[in-house]
């Protein structure tokens, strides 16, 4: 059974923009997650952290992220270690961006037809821009869009309004005519808190929840599913 709710999907023609989410929405990003939380982990001499249970700790930025996984491990003073934890991981996360990541199936093709259609193309990540931006890079992604934010850019990250808010101001698009495509309650939260119709991948992290719990306009397997949704049906 497929888990997408194609008939309910909103039409591009409703929408002149849209902001796509980067980890577990474009990139499978895992890899890099764990990779570098390894690295961090070895410099502090902490235990090791499976891939599953970092699957359920990204989305909502570094901090998160990183206080989450020192709680994981059981270290004693997270709060006094953090600082230098932050260090470490920044240091490991830029020397393997990318390496251990790749583009999920239909993204090109959802991007392609995204843009065909003329909208708008903002990525809004919680991860910091300046691993963002050497991501979407590697990744040959960059040139799909007129804006990149990440979680440091605003003064609150998602699943506040805010970033969301300015991307529709960047884009200069109306919040209802500005389509978020995410992967998690986070960016549906946000989305909704924006007035921002939204739809989500399925394939994701969300933190651990099955996905299709989420308040959300729409369910896709793969950004392709957008390609052919241009019947004006608003
Ligand atoms: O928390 C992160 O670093 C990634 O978050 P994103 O899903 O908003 O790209
Ligand atoms: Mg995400």
């Amino acid at each position: 059974m497929t888990s997408s709710s194609a008939s309910h999907l909103p039409s591009l023609s409703c929408f002149d923009a849209a902001i796509i989410d980067l980890d577990g929405t474009l990139v499978d990003t895992l890899g890099d997650f764990v990779a570098a939380l390894g690295g961090m982990l070895a410099d502090l001499q902490l235990p090791q952290v499976q891939a599953q249970a970092v699957s359920a700790m990204v989305g909502k930025g570094s901090e998160h992220l990183i206080r989450s996984v020192l709680a994981h491990v059981g270290a004693s003073d997270e709060a006094a270690l953090y600082e230098r934890a932050w260090q470490r991981y920044q240091h490991h996360y830029l020397r393997v961006n990318g390496q251990h990541s790749q583009v999920y199936g239909g993204v090109i093709e959802g991007l392609d037809a995204l843009r065909a259609r003329g909208l708008r193309l903002a990525c809004l990540t919680n991860k910091p821009r300046d691993f963002a931006r050497p991501l979407l890079a590697a990744k040959k992604l960059d040139s799909y869009f007129e804006q990149v934010f990440g979680g440091d850019d605003f003064a609150r990250k998602k699943p506040d309004p805010l970033p969301l808010l300015k991307t529709c101001e960047a884009l200069g698009s109306a919040s209802e005519r500005t389509l978020m495509i995410g992967d998690s309650s986070n960016d549906a939260r946000a989305a909704r808190a924006a007035g921002c119709p939204v739809v989500l991948v399925s394939y994701g992290y969300n933190h651990g929840e099955p996905v299709h719990g989420v308040d959300a306009d729409g369910f896709i397997d793969a950004l392709s599913e957008l390609a052919g949704r241009g019947e004006p049906r608003c």
